[in-house]
């Protein structure tokens, strides 16, 4: 039960229509079996008994039936494939779109747990071996079962001894089918296992591609991916030639069955408890009646493998949401009250607490590592803190509903992700349904109007994957006309202006000058002249908060913050000593 369960994704009732069609299809197809069966007994009856007429009338009567069961085949076999067709695809494409969503909904830190060709393996690819054993495998498993169950019936009924004889070696065949099973799941895993391997080796391959021509590391990096293909090589071979010969020897210890009864069957006639007509039939019952099942055992096989990919996707459908369906408030201070997180080591935020004013500009500051963006994913509720509250506008945000929330926030991060798309339909991503005037008057606003309308198509410019290419600056002012075009009370900014050029980077402040005014905003603050003038910065450090104030109160303090101030300082100036004396030798 369980395995049907996870091959149709956790909709076995999607199975019912097609299984049933499937079973009548196969009982339609018997009737012009049953009717060459009559045909021959009325031709065996004329040659056995004496006297006896060839009954002319019934075979034609018999061929009559017969043309008739041709349309009526025609309609279940189609009524039987629309069933199978539609059902699968139909649980293939809803259960991505649900899967999709789900993964909208669970902590992002399952999601990174996973590599991304993995939940994309599973969306497309498992998604396919889901549909496919909807649409074809368990349909003809159900369908390969009936017509052997109901002959069996009828030729128990008929003479035991060679019902017996043909089926003697079906329990084997049946033990043999299980272990195929055991040993499918098994190998069928570890070759499922290189096959996710290979995917994420070949993904980063592609997406680390610019830096391993630049690094010239064609050769090293080539060769894992050659590793990883060659494993997934190997694993299907010893998948192949270790599960063949087990299916195999079922399918022969089946098949074993009809010599099995010819025996039975020249013994029985010799001592005369056999007519020739029962034998005959008997005969020619048995050379049809082992392909459903070969069918059955070759489907079993393959299923047992398929369940996998069902078992992954049931497994991600089984993680639970966050939880949190409430509306949030219209306040928009935040508080993070005694908070510790960690991503499952040691922990990188501990005993946090911190007020967050609306409508203030509040900095974090400290070195790499010091959990500054940690503190941003808990804001956005990407994660849950294991201890402590986050609240916003004095609510849990465990009780809002993460969408909702989001709502409420802007990000603008310095990695900026364009989608395949037009740059309006980039824009737009701020807020869906947003008017062509709504994104221009973002895109000025973020100062990006005037670079947009010099590109060859203007806002309709296909940019992302295949498309036009952005600097690393006008990408960064399209994702703050995004935030400006959402029009969020809280802003999380991080540092955006690092690493550009001046010009770019006096767009780019203008742009966020725009953005921060009137709203509630937290920015991660790499160079600490970009804050001087925030309303509190906080610094981090260890783990939890080491300072916190205003630039020229933790100035005086003469803490962690002045001493990186002085670095940041120092640094600057030897930069310039040094670009003076290489300029000088
Ligand atoms: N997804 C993750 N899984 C495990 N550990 C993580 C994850 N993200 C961050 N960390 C670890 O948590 C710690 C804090 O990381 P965080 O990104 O919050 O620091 P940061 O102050 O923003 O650093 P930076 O200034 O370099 O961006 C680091 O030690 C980092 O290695």
């Amino acid at each position: 039960m369980r395995m049907l369960y996870n091959l149709t994704a956790g909709e076995p009732n999607k199975l019912l229509k097609p299984a049933l069609y499937a079973a009548l299809v196969n009982v339609v197809n018997l009737l012009p079996f049953a009717l060459a069966m009559e045909a021959a007994r009325i031709i065996v009856v004329y040659f056995t008994e004496p006297g006896a007429l060839l009954d002319t009338g019934r075979l034609w009567l018999v061929s009559g039936v017969l043309l008739l069961t041709m349309p009526l085949m025609f309609a279940a076999e189609v009524l039987a494939y629309r069933a199978a067709y539609r059902g699968a695809y139909l649980v293939s494409a809803a259960g991505r779109i649900r899967l999709a969503e789900h993964l909208r909904r669970i902590p992002l830190g399952v999601l990174t747990s996973r590599n991304a060709g993995e939940l994309g393996n599973t969306l497309m690819g498992d998604f396919s071996l889901v549909e496919h054993s909807l649409a074809h495998l368990l349909p003809q498993l159900a369908g390969a079962l009936v017509t052997p169950l109901l002959a069996f019936g009828v030729l128990l009924f008929w003479d035991w001894r060679m019902a017996a004889a043909m089926f003697a070696a079906l329990p084997v065949a049946a033990l043999l089918a299980l272990a195929s099973g055991r040993l499918q799941a098994k190998l069928g895993g570890a070759h499922m296992q290189a096959k996710l391997e290979a995917i994420n080796r070949l993904q980063e391959y592609l997406t680390g591609i610019r830096t391993i021509k630049s690094c010239n590391l064609t050769g090293g990096r080539f060769c894992r991916l050659e590793r990883s293909l060659h494993r997934l090589m190997m694993a299907g071979i010893q998948f192949e030639g270790l599960l063949v010969p087990v299916v195999m020897a079922a399918i022969a210890c089946l098949r074993a069955g009809l010599p099995l009864m010819i025996f039975t069957g020249v013994h029985l006639l010799a001592g005369g408890e056999l007519t020739i007509l029962a034998f005959a039939s008997f005969l020619l019952i048995g050379t049809r009646i082992f392909d459903p099942l070969t069918t059955a055992l070759i489907n079993y096989a393959e299923l047992t493998y398929n369940e996998q990919a069902g078992r992954r996707i049931v497994g991600l459908y089984r993680q639970p949401a966050m939880p949190g369906n409430s509306a949030p408030p219209d306040r928009h201070d935040i508080v993070l009250d005694q908070v510790t997180f960690h991503y499952g080591g040691s922990a990188v935020l501990t005993d946090v607490s911190l007020q967050i004013p609306e409508g203030a500009l509040t900095a974090l500051v400290g070195a790499s590592g010091s959990g500054k963006s940690t503190i941003f994913r808990l804001l956005a509720r990407f994660y849950d803190p294991q201890q402590g509250r986050v609240l916003f506008g004095g609510q849990d945000i465990k009780s809002i509903a993460p969408e909702m929330l989001l709502q409420k926030i802007s990000m603008v991060f310095q990695d900026v992700y364009l989608f395949q798309g037009t740059i309006a339909d980039n824009i737009r991503m701020g807020r869906q349904g947003a008017t062509q005037p709504e994104v221009e008057q973002a895109a000025r606003g973020a100062c990006c109007h005037d670079f947009i309308i010099r590109l060859p198509q203007g806002y309709d410019t296909v940019v992302g994957e295949g498309g036009c290419t952005l600097s690393g600056g006008e990408k960064q002012r399209i994702s703050i006309a995004r935030a400006l075009l959402k029009n969020a009370p809280v802003v999380l900014l991080d540092e955006v202006t690092a690493a550009l050029d001046p010009e770019n980077e006096r767009e780019i402040q203008q742009a966020v000058n725009v953005l921060v005014q009137d709203r509630t905003v937290i920015v991660i603050a790499h160079r600490l002249k970009t804050v001087r003038f925030a309303d509190q910065i906080v610094v981090l450090g260890g783990g939890s908060i080491v300072e916190q104030g205003r630039h020229d109160e933790l100035l005086a303090r003469q803490g962690l913050y002045a001493h990186l101030w002085e670095l940041q300082q120092t640094m600057q100036g030897w930069k310039l000593e040094n670009r003076e004396a290489a300029r000088r030798s």
